[in-house]
């Protein structure tokens, strides 16, 4: 097939003909060499070599085996299972073109973050050299008008701006739209014709980005999977949140997308799973003798996961009110960092072994009680001249909706491990500051022979460690520490690890990371169907009776610190919210 037109298009142009292999990469230990290479840009190569997943040397391959840039046969469709696909092998192959389609292009996502990502991409050299981008929408425009409007929401590196136009014209220059509706095939087989033409009839590999409202997921899924899948390539789609309201239609969601897709080919995307100190979490913990030990209940006291927002739903009252702040935040954002956090050692860094450990600790955690869980809803707030807005004032939200905008709750897994500790998650909108972190307090130490320094409170001389995800990433323990001079005064000081003190480059948006996962075939931060389950099992049936018993949640004003039945439910469990000690 490589080289021929396709029949199908009435134009018969070809933007990108297959190229031969002209090289060969070879990663050896954690140096990599790259041997003269005109077609594949060098870090499209030298990430996959370096990254430390268990990647075979020597070859670019998937995490499902396949090397990246090698043909599977599927017969024309996304439904032929995996092991009936035969890899091709050995060089003299062309080199696939990658295609990915964006639906939903003309929505808030894709002009805010995932285009933007690609061409952050593109401008790193992420991208392999033969790739095209399409926005698929039922919004009528054309090429140039796509590029327009993303044009407005690309930006360069701040550490490297010179190649910036260039860089910018070049890649808007790949992108294509097509416009039809979600649910038809025939729409799709033109969109299929515009891929073939682009793609010049050779090799193609196909990333669906489903960047939609979740009720029309199962229809693009079967007019993509049935009219554009690669029928000579891969096929991947990427599922954006929701993934259902509960576990009853998650558990349909998935069902019926798997009548269309295998579950290799789906990744649900949890965009905090991208975050660079998420990422950064089990390095810490499993790379560092002075965490690993420690990492159980016979040392930390406490865990917390907190997300707060300083703006309201603004404008997306419409989709929050459906959901409210335990489904939008805690069940996917915050359990999915808790998985992390508490899972045993995996076997390997093979995604499969990361996600059985996610999904058994996941499986461990006993039922969430409602009196471990307190709910508030922001309301209107004057400060001086300026006056903030309630969540009821919100033109797009029910009248009278007791929809929560912040939650606080304690959680608590049955395992040996993690026995009696609470962790704790707090989410909210509308509070004082935007911020999200990990905070670990840790126990006393036993008989500590400067007790008599910290005064009553012995719980404020416990170590502290803090992961921020953001803003301003950092990591910071806080010890105990002597005030210089003659005398024996203790303070508490922070060892403090923050990024951009520390690290010159700019930290990549999680959209970033994930896209160039998703291309590479790395599932690792994606999340597996077993895990959602379990996710889902957790959290239905507080969230049926909270809905079911009607339960009021506590207001609290726009820019506060949230409702104060989050201090009671953390003192009913000994614990003090770390982010408001007032000490950082
Ligand atoms: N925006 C965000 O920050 C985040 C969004 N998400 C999720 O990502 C997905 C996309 O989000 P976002 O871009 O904000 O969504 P939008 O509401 O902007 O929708 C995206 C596109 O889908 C089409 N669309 C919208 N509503 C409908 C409908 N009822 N029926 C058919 N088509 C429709 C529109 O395109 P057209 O009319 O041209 O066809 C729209 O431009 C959603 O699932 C959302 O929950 C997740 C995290 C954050
Ligand atoms: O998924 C969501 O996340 C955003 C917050 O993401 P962040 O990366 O900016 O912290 C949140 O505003 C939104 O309500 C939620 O759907």
């Amino acid at each position: 097939m490589a080289g021929q037109l396709n029949p199908c298009c009435s134009s018969s142009t070809s933007a990108f003909s297959a190229s031969k292999f002209q090289h060969e990469s070879s990663c050896f230990s954690n140096q990599f060499i790259i041997l003269p290479n005109k077609t594949r840009s060098s870090k499209w190569v030298s990430r996959i070599c370096s990254r430390n997943y268990p990647r075979k040397h020597f070859e670019l391959k998937s995490s499902n085996g396949y090397p990246l840039n090698a043909v599977a046969f599927q017969n024309g469709s996304m439904g032929k299972p995996l092991e009936e696909q035969v890899p091709s092998s050995g060089s003299g192959e062309a080199e696939a073109t990658l295609s990915i389609t964006v639906v939903g292009a003309s929505g808030d996502l894709a002009k805010k973050k995932i285009f933007p990502a690609l061409f952050a991409l593109f401008y790193e050299d992420f991208l392999p050299e033969n790739f095209i981008v399409f926005g698929y929408a039922r919004t009528r425009m054309n090429d140039v008008e796509l590029r327009n409007i993303i044009s407005q929401t690309l930006t360069c590196r701040i550490d490297k701006r010179e190649n910036c136009a260039d860089k910018m014209e070049q890649f808007l220059k790949r992108c294509y739209y097509h416009s039809g509706q979600y649910n038809s095939e025939e729409h799709f087989a033109e969109l299929d014709c515009k891929l073939k033409e682009k793609e010049g009839g050779g090799l193609s590999n196909r990333l669906f980005y489903l960047s939609i409202p979740p009720n029309i997921f199962v229809d693009v899924a079967k007019c993509a999977s049935s009219k554009a899948s690669s029928i000579s390539g891969w096929t991947r789609v990427i599922v954006e949140k929701p993934f259902g309201r509960d576990l009853e239609s998650s558990s349909e969601l998935t069902r019926h997308l798997k009548q269309y897709l295998r579950e290799d080919q789906i990744f649900r995307i949890d965009h905090y799973l991208g975050k660079e100190l998420v990422e950064n979490l089990s390095v810490l913990r499993f790379s560092n003798l002075v965490f690993e030990p420690l990492w159980s209940r016979n040392y930390i006291r406490n865990v917390q996961f907190i997300f707060s927002e300083d703006f309201g739903t603004e404008g997306r009252g419409g989709y929050f009110d459906n959901y409210g702040i335990i489904r939008d935040i805690m069940q996917n954002h915050l359990l999915q960092i808790l998985a992390l956090f508490a899972m045993e050692t995996p076997v390997s860094l093979d995604a499969e072994d990361i996600r059985n450990e996610k999904v058994k600790v996941l499986r461990s955690m006993r039922p969430i009680q409602l009196e471990d869980v307190i709910t508030g809803q922001y309301k209107g707030h004057s400060k001086g001249a300026k006056s903030y807005p309630g969540y009821l004032d919100d033109p797009t939200v029910p009248k009278g909706s007791i929809t929560p905008t912040f939650a606080a709750a304690a959680l608590f897994i049955n395992n040996a491990r993690w026995d009696g500790v609470p962790f704790l998650m707090k989410a909210g909108k509308a509070l004082h500051t935007k911020r999200a972190e990990i905070r670990v307090q840790f126990r006393h130490v036993p008989g500590n022979l400067y007790k008599r320094n910290f005064g009553t409170d012995l719980d404020k001389a416990t170590n502290e460690l803090v992961l921020r995800l953001q803003p301003d990433e950092a990591i910071y323990l806080k010890i105990n520490n002597k005030v210089p001079g003659l005398g024996m005064r203790l303070d508490r000081s922070d060892l403090n690890l923050l990024y951009r003190a520390r690290y010159t480059g700019e930290i990549p948006d999680a959209y970033e990371r994930l896209l160039l996962d998703a291309i590479e075939g790395e599932r690792r931060l994606f999340i597996r169907s077993d895990e959602l389950d379990a996710a889902w099992a957790l959290f239905t049936p507080l969230l049926k009776e909270l809905e079911e018993k009607k339960i009021a949640p506590e207001l609290y004003p726009y820019g506060s610190r949230g409702p104060v039945g989050a201090h009671y439910l953390a003192a009913k469990h000994n614990v003090r919210w770390g982010d408001l000690t007032g000490e950082d």
